[in-house]
This record gives C-alpha cells, sequence and structure tokens, in this order.
C-alpha cells in the first residue's frame, strides 16, 4: 500500500513549491536555513562598521571619535527610533576618508556575507554623508567598487552597487550628486532613497528618480518603514521604484496589499531592523508572515547589521525563532523571492533557484525514514 500523499500546501506565490519543500521537517529547518543560498538585498555599507573598525580606521586617518572605547560606543547603540539611530551612523561614518577605507568597510561585509551563504548582495550607498565632509564621490565609489569586483573573483558572491539620496537633503543636491555619479555610470547598477522618512516624501525626489530611469539605472526607496502607507503608494507611482524598502507599514492598507502582491513588488523587509528602531515592539509582532500569506514578495535583509545586532543568517535564525507560523515553505519562498528579486540577469537567477532546490531536495533526502 502506497502511503496517502499530503495535499500540496497552497502557496500564494508565483512559483510552484517544490515537492521536497513537503518533506523537510521543521526540526531540519534551522541547520538548512543557515546553507540556503540567498540575496542581500537591503545592505547599507556604512551600516556594516563595525565599532572595532571604526576605531582602527579613526586611528589610522588620525580621527577623533567622542567615545573612549569600542564598548562605549557598542553601548550607546540604543535606539528609540531612526533619527536616534542615523545621528550616531553618520558619526561612525566620518572615519572613511581614503579609497581603502572603503574598499576594508566593503571587504570586511562581503566575506561576512559568503560566510553566510550570500550569493548576491546589492549594496546602498550614501555619498553625500562623505561628499560632504569633503571626501571626493570617486574616492568612495573607486574603494567599493574594487570590493565588489575582487568578491566576484575570489569569493564567489557577486556584488554590485545602489546610489542612495539622503531624503533628508533637497532634491537639487540629489540632482548635483547624480550629475557628479555620470562619470562613474558603469560602477553603480541603480539608486535609491534613504535616510529619515518622516516629512520627506517620495515625491519630493520625483525629477531626480525620472533622470535616474531615463539614464537606464534600476530605482528602489526606503518606503512605509516609519512613514505611512502613502508613501509606499507615492514611491510607485511617483518614482516608479522596482522594489520596496521595508514597506512594512503596508499591512495597514489592504488595497495597497492587493496592489503589491498583484504587481509582484519586491519588498526588502529587515526584521531586526525593524525591533531596534522600534517599528515593531516583539518580533513576534513582525508582519512577514502576514505579507507572506497575502502573497506580497517578501526578503528578509540586514539592513545596518553592525548596529542591530546582526547579519543575515542572525535576522533569518531570529525571526523563525519569534514567529511560529514560518515554516520550510516560507523559508523557501523568501530565499527564492531573495533570488529573483535581485536585479542580476534572468538565466544568474535561474542558476541560484537551482542551487536553492538541491538545498531543499537534501535536507528533505537525509531528514527520510530508512527504511527496514
Ligand atoms: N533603516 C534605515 N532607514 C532609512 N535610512 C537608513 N540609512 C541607513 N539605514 C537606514
Ligand atoms: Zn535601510
Amino acid at each position: 500500500m502506497t502511503a496517502p500523499q499530503d495535499a500540496p500546501l497552497k502557496a500564494p506565490w508565483s512559483f510552484a513549491l517544490p515537492e521536497s519543500v513537503h518533506r523537510v521537517p521543521a526540526s531540519a529547518l534551522p541547520a538548512l536555513i543557515e546553507r540556503l543560498p540567498k540575496a542581500e538585498l537591503h545592505l547599507h555599507i556604512e551600516g556594516s562598521l563595525e565599532p572595532e573598525l571604526i576605531f582602527a580606521l579613526a586611528q589610522r586617518n588620525g580621527v577623533a571619535l567622542p567615545y573612549a572605547s569600542v564598548e562605549a560606543l557598542r553601548a550607546a547603540y540604543a535606539f528609540t527610533d531612526l533619527q536616534s539611530f542615523l545621528d550616531i551612523y553618520y558619526a561612525g561614518a566620518s572615519v572613511l576618508l581614503q579609497e581603502q577605507d572603503f574598499f576594508d568597510m566593503a571587504w570586511a561585509y562581503l566575506l561576512r556575507a559568503q560566510a553566510d551563504q550570500v550569493v548576491r548582495a546589492e549594496l546602498f550607498f550614501d555619498p553625500q554623508t562623505h561628499t560632504e565632509r569633503g571626501v571626493p564621490f570617486e574616492v568612495v565609489i573607486r574603494g567599493l567598487h574594487r570590493a565588489c569586483r575582487q568578491a566576484q573573483a575570489s569569493l564567489g558572491v557577486s556584488a554590485d552597487l545602489i546610489l542612495c539620496f539622503l531624503r533628508h537633503l533637497s532634491e537639487e543636491e540629489a540632482l548635483a550628486t547624480l550629475q557628479q555619479a555620470l562619470p562613474y555610470r558603469d560602477l553603480f547598477i541603480g539608486v535609491g532613497l534613504d535616510s529619515a522618512e518622516r516629512g520627506h516624501p517620495p515625491e519630493k525626489f520625483a525629477r531626480v528618480f525620472a533622470q535616474a530611469r531615463a539614464l537606464g539605472l534600476h530605482v528602489v526607496a526606503h518606503a512605509g518603514e516609519e512613514g505611512p502607507p502613502a508613501y509606499v503608494w507615492s514611491a510607485l507611482d511617483v518614482l516608479q521604484v522596482e522594489r520596496i524598502d521595508h514597506g512594512v507599514r503596508s499591512v495597514e492598507d489592504p488595497a495597497l496589499m492587493d496592489r503589491l502582491a498583484a504587481q509582484g513588488v519586491p519588498l526588502t523587509v529587515c526584521p531586526l531592523s525593524n525591533l531596534k528602531l522600534c517599528v515593531v515592539r516583539d518580533l513576534a509582532d513582525h508582519p512577514l508572515p502576514t505579507l507572506l500569506a497575502a502573497g506580497l514578495k517578501a526578503t528578509i535583509n540586514a539592513d545596518d547589521p553592525a548596529y542591530f545586532g546582526g547579519y543575515l543568517n542572525d535576522n533569518w535564525r531570529a525571526t523563525f525563532a519569534a514567529l511560529p507560523q514560518l515554516g520550510p515553505a516560507q523559508a523557501y519562498a523568501l530565499a527564492r523571492h531573495s533570488l529573483e528579486a535581485t536585479f542580476a540577469p534572468p538565466e544568474v537567477q535561474a542558476a541560484w533557484v537551482a542551487r536553492l532546490d538541491a538545498a531543499f531536495e537534501e535536507a528533505a533526502a537525509a531528514s527520510a525514514p530508512l527504511r527496514p
């Protein structure tokens, strides 16, 4: 007699779940999560600057820091909202002066990403944070780009850069930054929008995003982190973004949820960031399961790992530990969404998805009961 087949889980996503997903027991999930190939799509490279590297660069560059030690700096990482974090984050970036500093910061992150099985990283950088202090744009982008190329060559990690405009500054300053970036057009793949969200709606940057699109650049924007669902609507309608960064407040607006699901717009969700910046009170309250159940293309990302207590796999681990609604099907969907939401060519994405499927197949086979 053959065992009755489990009814296939009804997945609301754009792909069928491989059959192996149903054969992975929940007990095998923590180890499997560590090994899954993933993409990191929401990572501010300046937010990967660990206190130890801040102190080492401060010493190398003769920069005075307002903290006596690594421990004193780390102790200041107690945030009440986005702005309280940004104040410390911009201060930390002040030690970055030379091309080698930008390389060292990005290289440290890329090594860490490789350990978390990141196959693709699309890294945000904030040039205005540096050019405002007199560091030339070229110094910033050449150091970061060299680390990305070396990651592909020696770590097998595919990495590219996304230039973010600071939304607390004016659109004129963003336009000037885009002009400054044009000679280096081949060294970055897109533009984004970050920094203080409240009071700085996406429509403030309509013209600079139109210019970026006309140049053939990819476009993404932070929206719906602290800001209202209306900012997600205008990021889609006015900026015409391809992905929404964060977007967690979309759960407050059922019509917006329908739109995001119908259009398959990826959301780059950052659970530990949301916890540390008090966007959610507890990870157990995080809307990620609701987003997935509604068929949205949600992904897990680290945002600013040096400040929020964890890199990519730390985010996966903490999120799955806090939310029992998340099982093997959701792990598969989250990893697959991340790979298919990259700006890599479709055939490259397909090769990564094949590795994802193989990881699930291997875990299912290893968990199968032995036949007598
Ligand atoms: N979480 C975040 N939100 C907005 N801007 C940022 N810059 C760095 N991290 C950020
Ligand atoms: Zn962010």
